[in-house]
């Protein structure tokens, strides 16, 4: 069963820090084995590749076959049921539409003191994105990963998927090719969050890591992050969903398993003011259980990550989302609008009963890599920025310089960087 929380409890503090403490994603031992599994591909390379992914997938390689030929991705596109393409399709064009709005504008504007400056925006060369595959396969993510990067205008979009005992979803290869991705890798986990950064013989190294994973994959992309740059934390899926009296209790249960069959680190999470409520939601999702396919994996999420938490009023509830900072949160309330504008953190919002967030996973628009794991406090989910840099631009002509000079001097003096100081007077023959 999943933990039950009462904000007019003398332990619910206690209680909330517990559960805004529990470690879904990041144990030592992972971390462990991790900073071991990156170590071995940086020294040996594709044999590493070859051998974790025999070992962890499955799947026997060699150099050559790490990388999934353009003759497989035809096959697959040709496999996949038509109407699946359409979906695909109808999918992606909403999310590069979506994402074409966050293209950022250059600026450049001369100032009173007749100094030119301003900004560029440009892609980054290469990218890796990481499209999870160990128990489920995600073509949703491949659109999610990939539109933004090529919105952006990224050169070199290097996919790599898990691929378990070599059985690939042909729809993942599809996504690939209609969003353009120009290379993919059937390898997963933390040794190819190591190949991407470090680079081997058969895979040239990116400058950038993003896309989910779990926790191997979070932990890696932690590990690498200075040698190359990455998105955030996007590990094992949350939802927090706040319901009232009004809020149907099977679409509400219906959304807490939708996250929890993920992965048993899931963590779905309803907060509400109606006890009985609460109530109806827990039988609900029992009984929904019993005709779910992964129903093993969303009963140990909610057995174990679950939580149910009743405030004494909604009002009561802000400061405790704020808190939890979760990755989605679901508003089922009378006026979801009014809630939704006074939420800090979270990493999407999915306002009102008829929202769920399935509809975000898949064709809403926005991204679906999102942060998990409280970033949502200092994070955002993906999107065009990411896969841009920002150069900043400064120009003086020689009635600029000579307006700038004394301050500047000033400063190079106080701080004894006399080198810096000449730099400037030199230009004024001063
Ligand atoms: N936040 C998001 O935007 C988002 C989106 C989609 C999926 N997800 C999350 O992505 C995750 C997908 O997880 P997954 O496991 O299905 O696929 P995955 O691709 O993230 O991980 C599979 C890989 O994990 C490694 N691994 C597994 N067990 C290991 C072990 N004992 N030691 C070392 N390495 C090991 C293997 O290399 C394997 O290839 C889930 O947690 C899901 O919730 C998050
Ligand atoms: N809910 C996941 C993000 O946490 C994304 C996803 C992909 N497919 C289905 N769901
Ligand atoms: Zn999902």
């Amino acid at each position: 069963m999943p933990i039950r929380l009462d904000d007019r409890d003398a332990c619910f503090e206690q209680d909330f820090q517990n559960l805004l403490g529990a470690k879904r994603e990041v144990s030592e031992e992972v971390d462990r084995v991790v900073a071991d599994i990156i170590a071995e591909v940086r020294a040996q390379g594709d044999a590493a590749l070859i051998a974790y992914t025999s070992r962890f997938d499955g799947l026997d390689l060699t150099p050559q076959t790490l990388r999934v030929s353009e003759a497989e991705i035809d096959a697959a596109v040709k496999a996949c049921p038509p109407e699946q393409l359409a979906a695909l399709e109808t999918a992606r064009a909403r999310i590069e539409a979506y994402h074409l709005r966050q293209k950022p504008q250059d600026a450049w504007f001369t100032d009173e003191a007749g100094v030119a400056s301003g900004w560029r925006w440009s892609a980054i060369e290469a990218v890796g994105l990481y499209v999870p595959g160990g128990t489920a396969s995600y073509p949703s993510s491949v659109l999610m990963n990939a539109v933004p990067a090529k919105v952006a205008g990224v050169d070199r979009v290097v996919m790599v998927a898990p691929t378990p005992r070599g059985e690939t979803n042909p729809l993942v290869l599809a996504a690939a090719r209609l969003a353009g991705v120009d290379e993919v890798y059937r390898i997963g986990g933390a040794q190819a969050v190591a190949a991407l950064a470090y680079g081997t013989a058969m895979i040239a190294p990116v400058s950038k890591i993003v896309g989910p994973g779990n926790a191997y994959v979070a932990a890696a992309k932690r590990r690498v992050f200075g040698q190359v740059g990455i998105d955030m934390i996007a590990g094992p899926s949350e939802v927090l969903v706040i319901a009232d009296g009004s809020a149907n209790p099977d679409w509400i249960a219906a959304d807490l398993l939708a996250q929890a069959e993920h992965d048993v680190s899931a963590q779905s999470i309803l907060m509400t003011d109606d006890a009985g409520l609460a109530g109806e939601v827990e039988k609900a999702v029992i009984g929904q259980l019993a005709t779910l396919p992964r129903a093993e994996i969303a009963g140990k999420s909610w057995a174990d990550y679950g939580a149910v938490l009743l405030v004494a009023d909604l009002e009561a509830a802000i400061p405790l989302v704020d808190r939890l900072a979760p990755e989605h949160l679901e508003i089922m309330t009378a006026e979801p609008e009014r809630l939704a504008a006074r939420i800090r953190n979270a990493g999407a919002i999915f306002i009102g009963g008829h929202t769920p967030e399935a509809i975000g996973d898949y064709v809403g628009g926005p991204n679906h890599v999102l942060p998990t794991a409280r970033s949502a406090r200092f994070s955002s989910g993906l999107g065009v920025l990411d896969f841009m840099k920002r150069t900043s631009l400064l120009q003086c002509g020689p009635e600029a310089l000579r307006a700038l000079a004394p301050a500047a001097v000033r400063l190079a003096e106080a701080e004894g960087l006399q080198a810096h100081g000449r730099s400037v007077t030199i230009r004024l023959n001063l």
